[in-house]
């Protein structure tokens, strides 16, 4: 921990009376290719509570995908462990719902309203009347209502990540994975977003593990962000950023905060080339 570090709790007996939603513990992610073993991360710790949206900010590379994917029980830790409610993550399962930067992954044969009920239905958790009524509360949510019946080609970008969003709420899973999901939007699309997933965390307080590469986004839609190192990824510090949202990205304390952060990512990367003689 740094001088950017703070604590996730504001007191010792806060941290007690609060068990972690998430426990991500000591974890090391590698890969195993034909010729090499590559270390996407290596030793991190974070813990996320209920109703946090908590970042995962660093360089291309030093694998916050790797992290959601092993929260999300595709890929299993080579040292570490993962708790989900006091329970070990060995599979995936309907309680962390993810949502991708891709436009495409919306079945196209299907309507929006048939999209949002379809993982309610294939889980089990709900009937068709139940999965109806649920899929077109969340579709409300995301203001598609008048959209329930068109299939994904004919949507935006945006109206689509709002649809991929809504079936991932509709679940209402303890956990929200976002892999970079407005990376692939247009800048002002994307500050819609962002605007719209924290009118819908307002609305409905769901947990979330974000993933960005962008500083601002990171400070705009987070309430904590870890900060990992480049490749392969450890933990560089945590940043408590609940106070900022799109109204604060011009303010002196949300300038300083991305100069920071940005700080600390740059001087790794020094670092890193340094080591490698580039
Ligand atoms: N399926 C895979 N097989 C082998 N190596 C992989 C695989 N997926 C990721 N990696 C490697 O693991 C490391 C971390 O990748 P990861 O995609 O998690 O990083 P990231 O921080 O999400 O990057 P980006 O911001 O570019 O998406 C990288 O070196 C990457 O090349």
């Amino acid at each position: 921990m740094n001088a950017l570090s703070y604590p996730a709790v504001d007191t010792a007996a806060d941290a007690a009376s609060h068990r972690p939603l998430l426990d991500v513990s000591g974890v090391t992610l590698q890969y195993k290719t034909r010729d090499h073993l590559v270390t996407a991360c290596y030793r991190v710790d974070f813990q996320l509570f209920q109703a946090e949206r908590f970042v995962l900010l660093g360089p291309s590379g030093c694998g916050k995908s790797s992290l959601l994917k092993a929260v999300g029980g595709f890929l299993a830790p080579v040292e570490g462990a993962i708790r989900l409610n006091g329970h070990a993550v060995t599979q995936p399962g309907p309680d962390r719902m993810m949502v991708f930067q891709e436009f495409d992954q919306l079945p196209p044969w299907k309507t929006v309203k048939q999209n949002v009920m379809f993982p309610l239905l294939a889980s089990g958790k709900a009937n068709r009347r139940e999965a109806e009524e649920k899929a077109l509360d969340a579709i409300a949510k995301v203001k598609l209502t008048k959209f329930a019946n068109s299939y994904p080609h004919t949507l935006s970008g945006g109206m689509k990540q709002r649809v991929a969003i809504a079936r991932a709420m509709a679940m209402e899973p303890d956990v929200l994975l976002m892999d970079e999901p407005f990376a692939a939007l247009d800048a002002l699309t994307r500050r819609k977003m962002q605007e719209e997933l924290l009118q819908l965390w307002d609305d409905v307080r769901f947990t979330m593990l974000f993933v960005t590469h962008s500083i601002e986004e990171a400070l705009v839609v987070g309430s904590r962000i870890l900060v990992l190192s480049p490749h392969p990824g450890q933990v560089k510090a945590e940043v408590n950023c609940h106070d900022f949202d799109l109204a604060s990205t011009g303010s002196p304390a949300f300038q300083s905060t991305a100069r920071r952060i940005h700080t600390m990512l740059f001087a790794d990367e020094v670092e890193a080339q340094g080591s490698t003689g580039a």
